[in-house]
């Protein structure tokens, strides 16, 4: 496991929202003893289509995962914050941040950022075809 003692403690964004938050168990760990990226990326998936969820009102997919930075190991008991936001809406899709911030086991209430990225999502109608983002 790699140490994190040099690891920066961030404040949580106030400009975002906290859209999830879980505990990762020792099921979800690699070959390291951190938690498997896959993971991290499977929950990063579901808490980016929050907001997006919002606008689409129906089914939806993700299209693309634009960027993903492993900034930091997550680790078995850390207690690990979504945070999201909209960053672009286009005609069929939409564009989100979203950050996951950790505490650390025995380190609450300081905060630590593992990981960052950029996904973006498609409404699609019953057939999975794009269809128009539903003008609010
Ligand atoms: C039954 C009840 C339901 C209710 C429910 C509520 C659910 C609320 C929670 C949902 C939770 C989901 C969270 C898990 C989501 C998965 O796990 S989804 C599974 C993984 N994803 C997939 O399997 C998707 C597979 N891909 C596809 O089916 C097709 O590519 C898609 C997504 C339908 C798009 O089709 P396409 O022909 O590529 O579409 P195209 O017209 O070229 O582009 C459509 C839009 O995507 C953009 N786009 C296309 N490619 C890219 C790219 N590489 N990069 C960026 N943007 C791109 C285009 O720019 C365009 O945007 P707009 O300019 O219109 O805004």
């Amino acid at each position: 496991m790699s140490a994190d003692s040099s690891a920066p403690r961030v404040e949580l964004p106030t400009d975002q929202e906290l859209v999830l938050k879980v505990i990762p168990m020792p099921a979800d760990c690699n070959a390291n003893g951190d938690i498997f990226g896959g993971w991290v990326m499977a929950q990063v998936d579901l808490a980016g289509s929050v907001i997006p969820a919002r606008h689409a009102k129906g089914r939806m997919a993700t299209v693309a995962v634009n960027e993903f930075i492993f900034k930091q190991p997550v680790r078995v008991g850390d207690i690990l914050s979504f945070y999201s936001s909209l960053t672009r809406i286009g005609r069929t899709s939409m564009t989100v941040k979203v950050e996951v911030y950790a505490e650390r086991f025995r380190s609450q209430g300081q905060y630590i950022k593992v990981t960052e990225a950029s996904l973006t999502y498609v409404a699609i109608d019953d057939q999975g075809q794009p269809r128009p983002v539903p003008k609010d």
